[in-house]
């Protein structure tokens, strides 16, 4: 294998000259084939839960839906609403080739039945799952295999050709779709799984792998995924790892730079990397996956993981708290991590816009009486009476202090859905309500909720909402803002505001670059 070195150098090199409008990722490609509404999927179940207080043992009901987010059925005809991403932005095309008659020929058969360039299914692959991007790709590569990813990549790098790696196009930035004409090579195909060793817990299997449907797998054998997402149920294991992606289970599980134990990867000249150890300690020489997890696709494309699994849980608890302060999330986190300990798996939290949101575009009702905060603290064990003892001193505890005003806690799984579905849904609902500019940011804990008061304030009545919620436990936040359409002037006086103030935030002594252009005080 190359040195260091050389092996960044080469990746730096490929950047510069055919990888530069890589937009990047394995994110989220969609499939094609599969475009289950999510709404229409929804089915209502009753929600009966165990109550806390008097309040919450009204009539309850929650309409339940999968906790997954699929890529709307609806999206296709809608697609070409959305404004070109070039005219939106004004951005200029570099000086790559155009795919040619005989560029076609070539790829078709390499992939007989697998280079598509029907405008129809190519519209779809053009436009991200938020409907806010897209772009004009004429062609979309299905391949199966890595040797076929090499093939492609080989061929393309000698043409000049821009390519577009796409997963399952849950992306919420815009990374998983084309801005000019780029090639799609998306990893729908490459989907099985190529071993689990039950006695190591180690998962080996190609990018393009749906996570619900592995986690499906694992657990027939009890064992789960380290890693669950809203998106679960269309996003791809390639992706997550492009991205990086954090979801509900990063505070018990860490985050993908732990739990991936290897990976293999196309560089953009066709060289194969071969990195797919199963091993957990692995001290030989440079830990080069790393730099893939997180890269968005710019080094190259990840082919294939292998990844550490977790025993499935045999108890799981969750409990929904609702709050009158933001201060008060953070000494519940607290008690929850002194008392909880070992069995703690998720504390998530939402303002009442989420809230309100969720009821208003999913029809999720509010189980408990209106709050300004809500959190989710989820427990899994081996133990249920254990787990349930804990969890109760720990609700008895923030109840008698004061600190909940009041909650509830399902145990069962159907119940526990339901729960998950406020959180959850969000995402989707803020996808009915208009535009949304979206930012993840992580921040101090106590200065986490800052960001989402500024902004209010500053934006007023410009803004149709802005909203709050994220991952307490990773001191993650989700600052999503709506407008009813896309608003240059909004943009404007939400961005480099939020650049700057997180900056400042993070770095409390230190001057941010934005915070020194006039205009910005
Ligand atoms: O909608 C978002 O901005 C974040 C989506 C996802 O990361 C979540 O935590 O629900």
């Amino acid at each position: 294998m190359a040195s260091l070195s050389s092996f960044l150098c080469r990746a730096t090199q490929c950047h510069k000259t055919f990888v530069k409008r890589w937009l990047l990722v394995q994110a989220s490609g969609q499939n094609v084939a599969s475009s289950a509404n999510f709404c229409q999927s929804a089915a209502l179940a009753e929600h009966s839960l165990q109550t806390l207080t008097s309040h919450s043992e009204c009539s309850c009901h929650v309409q339940w839906q999968p906790r997954t987010r699929h890529f709307h059925s609806s999206s296709r005809h809608l697609s070409r609403e959305v404004e070109f991403t070039d005219v939106r932005y004004g951005v200029r095309r570099l000086a790559f080739s155009t795919v040619t008659k005989e560029d076609l020929k070539f790829l078709e058969s390499l992939l007989p039945d697998r280079a598509v360039t029907d405008p129809d299914l190519l519209e779809a692959s053009n436009v991200d799952w938020l409907r806010t991007v897209r772009g004009r790709s004429q062609l979309l590569l299905r391949p199966r295999n890595t040797e076929e990813v090499s093939q492609i990549l080989r061929y393309c790098n000698d043409r000049n050709l821009a390519v577009n790696p796409q997963g399952g196009n849950t992306g919420l930035v815009g990374g998983s779709v084309p801005v000019f004409d780029e090639i799609i090579i998306s990893t729908a195909q490459m989907n099985s799984i190529i071993d689990f060793n039950p006695n190591s817990g180690v998962l080996i299997c190609q990018s393009g792998c749906i996570l619900e449907n592995l986690n499906g797998y694992l657990e027939a054998q009890d064992f789960i995924m380290p890693l669950d997402l809203g998106a679960k149920g269309s996003c791809h294991i390639g992706g997550n790892l492009a991205t990086n992606a954090g979801g509900l289970r990063l505070l018990r599980y860490g985050s993908l730079h732990g739990t991936v134990l290897g990976l293999e990867a196309v560089l953009a000249d066709g060289t194969v990397l071969n990195c797919l150890a199963p091993l957990r300690k692995d001290n030989t020489g440079y830990d080069l996956k790393q730099l893939f997890i997180g890269a968005e696709g710019t080094l190259g494309i990840i082919t294939a993981v292998s990844i550490l699994c977790p025993r499935k849980p045999r108890s799981v608890n969750l409990a929904l708290l609702g709050c009158d302060r933001f201060d008060q999330i953070l000494s519940i986190f607290n008690q929850c991590k002194g008392m909880l300990g070992e069995i703690l798996s998720a504390f998530e939290f939402l303002d009442q816009s989420c809230r309100e949101v969720v009821q208003e575009h999913l029809k999720l009702a509010n189980p408990l009486q209106e709050k300004p905060f809500y959190i989710l603290v989820e427990t899994s064990g081996s133990n249920a009476n254990h787990d349930q003892e804990k969890l109760n001193q720990f609700l008895e505890e923030v109840m008698t202090s004061g600190l909940v005003a009041e909650g509830t806690v399902a145990t069962e799984e159907r119940k526990i859905k339901a729960l998950w579905g406020l959180r959850e849904g969000i995402t989707e609902a803020l996808s009915h309500d208009g535009y949304i500019y979206k930012y993840d940011i992580s921040l101090p804990l106590e200065k986490i909720y800052d960001i989402v008061v500024d902004m209010r304030e500053r934006l007023g009545d410009k803004a149709k909402r802005v909203v709050g919620y994220g991952h307490i436990g990773d001191g993650n936040l989700h600052l999503n803002i709506v407008s009813p359409a896309h608003d240059h002037q909004l943009l404007a006086a939400i961005e480099p505001y939020v650049r700057r103030i997180s900056f400042i935030t993070v770095n409390p002594r230190r001057r941010c670059r934005s915070c020194i252009k006039p205009g910005w005080g």
